[in-house]
């Protein structure tokens, strides 16, 4: 594809600026036969998943929400060309196998929790749980049985390019692609890195050779193993717990290395999901890890299978656990490996940072660039594409010849501004710091707490509960943290956001005035606590 003039310039959000395409993957995905159907605008052909030209403007690795982000921004607005390179599906992980998946099944049981709870429908649905094929239905609708081709064409209608293959740097703003038609491209101005993370599975003696489910296999199920041992205690092991469970694993263990939960959240919000999974029979082991395992007929079913017999496991508590499947969630490593670092004087295979520019730190000058999990940052996909529209806003500022001196140009938001939701039940919404990374960081802080019962919780559902905390700044009386941890409480976090990064005090707080009967009505309560 030549260089073109007369895009679109650039939205808030890459999402936004997909006009006439329909809303998918990691924004919103075209999940039924009633959504708008693609328009026939830049029709992708084996010529344009391809093209013969070499030299780009920007190349970017990684074809994930951060890349395709990054791709887009940077040349938003002009006439620049962009190659996204991608050696799976262009979307990445979070629309295939991670966000879009798990909060597809997560979602039914949510609303099932809710009606069980409401006078005037409980009676109609109590004997009845979730209907699992169906889950699984809108689960494969939202991943679009993981066909990419909505994405490609959106990135041909704004004028990138997609190569398909396998990309590594060979030296300054040099790529090499393998694939169908090996090439080496070259950068005029950027090149970005934004290859994600892939899962690890920890070195426990026969854990590998039992080709146990990672993540992927967890939110692509079509078979629900009866017994699981699930190992990990951070965000993707309690989400996937909560989603096991409710869609039908009978006996669920769950293996922790540390003391608790979820270690980067408040203690009561971590103790509130432990509670529930105590509730829901759901068997936490702490400070245990994995000693063997031994199964005999693993075989590589296919994703999201039972892959093989069951599995004999010695724990180090020195207990022995038989199960159908095992679920490793125990974290991810930066996808680096083969990516050629080495090539440009970075180590080979290790993990990137990056400055808030988001130039990756040791890389000469200024033309490569790092975005989304692979930077080193909050492994999240907001922050990602927030990474992204950053970078891609610095190289078009660098290619005009304009100084970055103007705060869009730097990824600030990532130092202590971060925004969370964890999807379990209850849910976990937070931004900024917790009471003790503050302390740690050394602010003086004061906490403000109370449970989340006011009349728009009650009135929302029958069995609402729920805490709240607000970490604030004494030198400053500004929000450094907050978290809400209950019954839906997602939505409530991005006003802590808006006060947070806004750097709102909290006497001026007290005049945003929560509208009534909602569960926003949580602040004044927070708020409440403070008077003299
Ligand atoms: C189970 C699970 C649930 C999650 N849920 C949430 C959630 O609810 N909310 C949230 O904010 N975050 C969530 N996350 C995290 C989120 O998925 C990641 O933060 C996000 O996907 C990162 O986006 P990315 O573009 O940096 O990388 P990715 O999405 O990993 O994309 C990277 C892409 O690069 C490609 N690639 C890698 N190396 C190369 C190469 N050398 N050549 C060509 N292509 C390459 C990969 O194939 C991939 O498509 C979840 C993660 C998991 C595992
Ligand atoms: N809703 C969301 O925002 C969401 C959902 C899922 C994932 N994510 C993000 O994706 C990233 C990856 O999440 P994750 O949960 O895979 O990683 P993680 O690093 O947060 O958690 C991994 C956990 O596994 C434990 N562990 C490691 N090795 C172990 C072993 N041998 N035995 C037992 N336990 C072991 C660790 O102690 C840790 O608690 C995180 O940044 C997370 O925030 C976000």
């Amino acid at each position: 594809m030549g260089r073109r003039t007369g895009r679109a310039g650039p939205g808030a959000d890459g999402s936004d600026l997909r006009r006439g395409l329909p809303a998918r993957g990691v924004n919103r995905p075209n999940r039924s036969s009633a959504a708008p159907h693609p328009p026939t605008v830049g029709q992708v052909s084996s010529d344009t998943v391809g093209s013969d030209h070499d030299t780009f403007d920007v190349i970017v690795i990684g074809g994930g929400p951060a890349g395709e982000n990054a791709a887009h921004y940077a040349i938003a607005g002009s006439d620049r060309t962009a190659a996204l390179i991608e050696h799976e599906l262009v979307g990445g992980e979070c629309s295939y196998w991670a966000c879009m998946p798990s909060k597809a099944l997560l979602r039914p049981a949510q609303i099932l929790g809710a009606a069980r709870h409401m006078p005037g429908v409980e009676e109609k649905i109590t004997a009845y749980g979730v209907h699992v094929a169906d889950v699984l239905a809108r689960r494969d609708a939202f991943t679009h049985r993981r066909d990419d081709s909505s994405q490609v064409l959106w990135a041909d209608a704004i004028g990138i390019d997609v190569l398909r293959g396998h990309a590594r740097i060979t030296g300054r703003c040099a790529v090499s692609v393998d694939g169908d038609r090996p090439r080496t491209l070259r950068a005029r101005h950027a090149v970005v890195l934004a290859t994600g993370t892939v899962a690890t599975v920890p070195d426990a003696p026969g854990l590998r050779a039992a080709l146990p489910w990672t993540s992927r296999d967890a939110t692509n199920l079509v078979e629900i193993p009866r017994r699981v041992l699930l190992v990990g205690g951070g965000v993707v092991a309690c989400e996937t717990a909560t989603w096991l469970r409710q869609l039908g694993v009978e006996e669920l263990t769950v293996v922790v290395r540390g003391a608790r939960l979820l270690p980067r959240v408040e203690p009561f919000a971590a103790a509130a999901v432990t509670d529930m999974f105590g509730r829901h029979g759901i068997d936490v082991r702490f400070r245990t890890e994995i000693r063997n395992v031994a199964r005999d007929d693993a075989r590589d079913t296919g994703i999201g299978r039972i892959h093989g017999g069951p599995a004999t496991v010695d724990l180090d508590d020195g207990s022995t656990v038989e199960v159908d499947e095992i679920v490793v969630a125990a974290g991810r490593r930066p996808a680096t490996e083969g990516l050629g670092l080495g090539a440009v004087g970075l180590e080979a295979g290790a993990a990137t940072s990056v400055d808030d520019h988001l130039n990756v730190t040791g890389a000469d000058g200024t033309w490569l660039y790092a975005v989304g999990d692979v930077a080193g940052r909050a492994a999240l996909t907001h922050m990602g594409k927030y990474q992204a529209r950053v970078c891609g806003d610095v190289i078009a500022a660098r290619a005009e010849g304009r100084d970055l001196d103007h705060p869009r140009y730097r990824a600030t938001a990532d130092h202590d501004q971060v925004p969370q939701v964890i999807f379990t039940e209850p849910e976990i919404a937070s931004v900024g710091h917790t009471a003790a990374s503050a302390r740690a960081a050394g602010l003086d802080v004061e906490v403000l707490e109370v449970d989340l019962a006011v009349a728009g919780s009650a009135l929302a559902r029958d069995d609402f509960t729920g805490h709240a905390a607000l970490v604030v700044d004494r030198a400053t009386d500004t929000l450094a943290g907050a978290t809400f941890a209950g019954t839906e409480v997602a939505e409530l976090v991005h006003a802590a956001t808006v006060a947070l990064v806004g750097k709102v005090p909290l006497d001026t707080l007290w005049h945003a005035v929560p509208a009534y009967p909602t569960v926003s009505e949580v602040w004044l309560r927070l708020l409440e606590t403070r008077r003299p």
